[in-house]
């Protein structure tokens, strides 16, 4: 699939949780072809930050922008987003394959072979059978990294992929993202292994007291 070049502008963004300023006056642009790591201590408000990226929490005060469209009035979500943000949550009495077709159905975008293959790259297609609830967790990080991945999105916002997956895994997923990089996906990660995000990461930028900065 042919996408264009994917941009996110952010000015002044800021949440306030609990009367806390827990995102405050973010400013950052992102582009496609691109990966940008977010590293902040826990409770930063990384996964806040990511969660208002996708659509899910709204700011309390600035703007996101994605392709010029303002997120929470020309656009309620991206239209082209895979997201990884906490664990991975499906229904536990379908397969990894039936949970991925539901949610292929939604955009019916991509076919069976192309699950299948998704299935496969994340080393799941043997366990094609395996119901959901009978998953071991690195086995359930694996189903989510194929969901967010398998329709090819413009926009991968990835909030600890990489926990409960082997080094192996963590090959895998590092192999999917550049590959999406290459397709001009933009790539925004956050993780807690500082080898994985520093390896990938074409800018970090810090998050430290609700402050956004760019790092080296
Ligand atoms: N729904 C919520 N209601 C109130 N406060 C919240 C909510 N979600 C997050 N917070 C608070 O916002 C702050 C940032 O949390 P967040 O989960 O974004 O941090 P994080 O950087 O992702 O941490 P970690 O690395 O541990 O995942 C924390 O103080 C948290 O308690």
């Amino acid at each position: 699939m042919k996408i264009n070049h994917t941009e996110i502008e952010i000015e002044q963004l800021t949440k306030v949780l609990h009367n806390q300023n827990v995102i405050d006056g973010a400013n950052a642009y992102f582009e496609g072809g691109r990966v940008y790591g977010i590293q902040g201590d826990s409770g930063s408000g990384k996964s806040v930050f990511f969660s208002m990226l996708c659509g899910l929490v709204r700011p309390t005060a600035g703007s996101i922008r994605i392709n010029q469209k303002l997120l929470g009035t020309d656009i309620m979500q991206p239209d082209s987003i895979g997201v990884m943000i906490g664990r991975p949550a499906f229904l536990a009495e379908y397969t990894g394959f039936q949970n991925l077709q539901l949610l292929a159905a939604v955009r019916q975008e991509i076919s069976n072979t192309n699950i299948r293959k998704m299935m496969d790259l994340v080393k799941l297609g043997s366990k094609e059978r395996r119901r959901y609830g009978a998953y071991t967790s690195q086995m359930r990080q694996r189903l989510g990294i194929a969901a967010a991945f398998m329709e090819q999105p413009e926009i991968l916002l990835l909030d600890g992929a990489t926990s409960e997956l082997d080094p192996g895994g963590v090959d895998m997923l590092m192999d999917l993202i550049r590959r999406a990089r290459e397709r001009d996906a933009l790539i925004l990660l956050s993780d807690r292994n500082e080898g994985f995000l520093r390896e990938l990461s074409d800018e970090i930028y810090y998050l430290l007291e609700g402050k956004l900065s760019a790092g080296a």
